[in-house]
């Protein structure tokens, strides 16, 4: 393991974004020159929230990952008042900006996200990791506009019950989870429909206008879906097959990867 890093090790170059805990910024790396975007979170802040057990998840979690789609933790440290996470940069930012400039991708744009995200979360799920909060928030985008997940703070090994408070948007989760039932992989695959649905409508199928999360949450469990006709019927297919209200009913990540509206866009993988 290298020696303990600093802030002192890193120059700012600019800051990048923020989320709920904290703020990301474009660091060099002094002595390498090599640029990496460091997460800041206050010690305060996770006190005052509680979250210092998801940190720690989070960091165990991602670190040890390892894949194409999914951004690296290289290294954390902290000082008397913060916690820095050593992420790998993804130049080409956020891919909720993306979907709010075009409004909906393309369908060979939305199928090669999907491909991606089912890639990654094939690999996490071998690993017996489910993430449980995949949104366009928490997705960048590499290089070459490859996909990337981050912000693995609501990951876990599966399976799972929760014990934090949901917080946020219930446009994403499960049945289960909204139920405060016991979950395990297939929260994912849930969540990989509705991506699938919002990256071609360009919203998520289950919004309520007036964001009541009471309607949210009812047209969840009734699985209440109209898909709108410009939507090939071969994308209709895959995300009926992803949005089933009864978890071991959703189309496995290895069905989904063969599944011909990915295959079409992606080629067949061996
Ligand atoms: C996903 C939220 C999460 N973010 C990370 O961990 C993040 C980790 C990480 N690595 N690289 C990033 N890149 C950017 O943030 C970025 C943003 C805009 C960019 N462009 C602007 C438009 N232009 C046309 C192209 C370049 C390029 C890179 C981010 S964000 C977070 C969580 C908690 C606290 C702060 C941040």
């Amino acid at each position: 393991m290298p020696r303990e890093w600093t802030l002192d090790d890193f120059e700012l170059a600019k800051p990048l974004g923020k989320g709920m805990f904290g703020q990301v910024y474009l660091m060099r790396e002094r002595q390498s020159g090599y640029i990496v975007a460091l997460k800041v979170i206050l010690k305060s802040e996770l006190l005052k929230y509680k979250m210092e057990h998801q940190l720690r998840r989070e960091i165990d979690i991602q670190s040890n990952l390892k894949h194409k789609n999914i951004l690296r933790l290289d290294t954390f440290f902290h000082d008397k008042t913060r916690i820095y996470l050593v992420l790998e940069y993804a130049p080409q930012g956020e891919l909720y900006k993306k979907l709010k400039q075009m409004n909906q991708f393309p369908e060979w744009q939305a199928s090669k996200y999907i491909y991606e995200l089912a890639s990654a979360l094939a690999y996490l799920h071998r690993k017996h990791i489910i993430h449980r909060d995949i949104k366009p928030e928490n997705l960048l985008l590499g290089i070459h506009g490859e996909l990337k997940i981050s912000d693995f703070g609501w990951s876990v090994h599966a399976p799972s019950s929760r014990r934090t408070t949901i917080c946020g948007t219930l446009d994403y989760l499960a049945p289960e989870m909204v139920e405060g039932k016991d979950h395990s992989s297939p929260v994912d695959l849930w969540s990989l429909g509705v991506l699938c649905y919002e990256f071609l409508v360009g919203t998520p199928p289950f919004e309520v206008l007036d964001e009541d999360v009471q309607k949210t949450y009812d047209k969840i469990a009734k699985v209440d879906l109209f898909i709108p006709k410009h939507v090939s019927e071969e994308a209709k297919d895959l995300i009926r097959k992803l949005l089933r209200y009864l978890p071991d009913q959703r189309l496995a990540l290895e069905r989904v990867l063969l599944h011909p509206w990915i295959t079409r866009y992606n080629g067949r993988t061996t």
